[in-house]
């Protein structure tokens, strides 16, 4: 293995152990620090900087109590909750090492060690403090970005009555810590929401996470939530953080949480439950700070009657539920949506000037936007590229479902609808479900979910 960048400090009252420690590891790690005494720690540690430290629970001679070894570890982590410290205990001494795991040691080896276990948890924990770095930078990185791009942040527009209660309801519930449901068809707007109650709550510093739960597969869910240890299964190369950590004091929006199994159900229960996570291939558990916002287009309320989601996680995730309405059952907010995004694409495709007619305007009106908004923010898009002059007419937007907001009350004649629509759209680009899910402004994971649901086989 090649030397690795690292400066270690190595703390025991032994000569022998320093000096071994010195020979064990120096051929690995580029600087090693050793010290008998451990009153130099806090001199050590404000004057430089330790990747990672190796540190004794002994010090006064006959002592074998760990106080000390717990003492000075509380004094590191008070000091930089980021360092990774190492305890090395005497044989049997587990449970100290368990209470120095919970003061926050990193791990710990056994004396007398064994020189490539020695090697390896020193490795381990270096790459933990690379890696933890790394998500410190991404998060200041995020917040400066954040700052910068605050006052573009995108405005959710509309002026119908139930988006005005919306509006209400993300006011009501930013500034507390209440966990949010919201529910909503595909592109309706959640996760404009979602974002938007994150920015105005007081965690907008901070980070907000999304996980796409529909798209996890079962045996990924835990490592990606939680994140796993290195070694924890076969492609565990390093230490994964998972997206609860990376969202500690932020938010965390798990999106399309009515695809979750019931097995992931009662894992992710228990996280948000105890507000703690336990990392794949790890017994410890980290507390993480996260506030849950979650969205589905499902009828959650249903699938707890048939037994397809857990009721207990409904009720930690909906204190407070957003119901998102259709497009096409709040039509007085179509044109100013539809000026909306034609300003945002005439401008990004130079083309000032373009407007929609009023017959255009009616037609958008009357569609029935199986896709919500993400459906008429494409149409409007594709309109505004093809336009040839200044006006937008109703031939300019190749809108596939022509069913008019008057026919759209029948549910079943709206999924003949929806159906027919996707097949269409797949036919019209050649099978090719990506295209097709784009034209029709669904995501992949959706289409393939109606798909399924229609049975429409490609
Ligand atoms: N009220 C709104 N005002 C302006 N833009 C909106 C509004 N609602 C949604 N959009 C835009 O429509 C698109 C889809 O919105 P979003 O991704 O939030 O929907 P969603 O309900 O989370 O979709 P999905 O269920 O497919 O994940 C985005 O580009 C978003 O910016």
């Amino acid at each position: 293995m090649n030397k690795v960048a690292a400066n270690v400090l190595v703390i025991d009252d032994d000569p022998d152990v320093l000096h071994t420690a010195r020979v064990v590891l120096k051929p690995q790690f580029s600087s090693i620090t050793v010290e008998s005494n451990p009153e130099q720690i806090n001199y050590l540690i404000n004057h430089n900087q330790y990747d990672v430290i190796l540190l004794d629970m002994n010090y006064t001679t006959g002592a074998t109590s760990g106080k000390e070894g717990l003492f000075w570890l509380k004094n590191i982590i008070t000091k930089n909750p980021m360092q990774q410290v190492i305890m090395m205990t005497a044989y049997g001494d587990i449970k100290l090492a368990v209470e120095a795991m919970k003061i926050g040691a990193s791990d710990f080896v056994v004396k007398p060690w064994e020189n490539e276990k020695l090697q390896a948890t020193v490795y381990a924990a270096y790459n933990l403090s690379q890696s933890k770095k790394e998500v410190e930078e991404l998060k200041n990185k995020n917040s400066n970005l954040k700052k910068l791009l605050g006052s573009t942040e995108e405005t959710i527009i509309g002026h119908s009555a139930s988006m005005k209660n919306i509006f209400s309801a993300v006011d009501k519930v930013a500034s507390t810590d209440a966990n949010v449901l919201i529910l909503g068809d595909n592109g309706t707007g959640k996760e404009m929401i979602a974002r938007s109650i994150h920015n105005r709550s007081n965690r907008s510093a901070k980070v907000f996470i999304k996980v796409d739960l529909g798209a996890i597969s079962e045996n990924l869910f835990e490592s990606e939530l939680f994140g796993h240890k290195k070694g924890a299964f076969t492609d565990a190369r390093e230490e994964r953080i998972g997206r609860f950590e990376l969202a500690d004091g932020g938010t965390l929006f798990l999106d399309e949480i009515g695809n979750l199994s019931l097995a992931m159900q009662a894992k992710l229960l228990t996280a948000i439950q105890h507000k703690e996570i336990v990392k794949v291939g790890n017994n410890v558990t980290t507390p993480v700070d996260c506030r849950i916002v979650a969205a589905t287009n499902s009828n959650l309320l249903q699938m707890v009657a048939e037994g397809k989601f857990r009721e207990d996680l409904l009720y930690r995730i909906n204190t407070v539920e957003i119901h998102v309405p259709r497009l096409r059952d709040r039509t007085e907010d179509i044109p100013l949506l539809a000026n909306h995004f034609l300003n945002i694409y005439a401008q990004k495709y130079r083309k000032p000037t373009l407007s929609i007619n009023k017959k255009a305007m009616e037609y958008l009106c009357r569609h029935s936007w199986p896709g919500n908004i993400r459906e008429l923010q494409h149409a409007i898009e594709r309109a505004v590229i093809m336009a040839d002059d200044n006006i937008l007419r109703q031939e300019n937007f190749l809108l596939s479902n022509k069913m008019t907001s008057a026919d759209s009350g029948d549910s079943i004649n709206m999924d003949k609808v929806e159906k027919s629509t996707i097949e269409k759209a797949i036919a019209k680009n050649k099978g090719n479900i990506s295209k097709a899910a784009k034209e029709l402004g669904l995501g992949r994971t959706t289409i393939y979910r109606k798909m399924d649901k229609y049975g429409i086989r490609y």
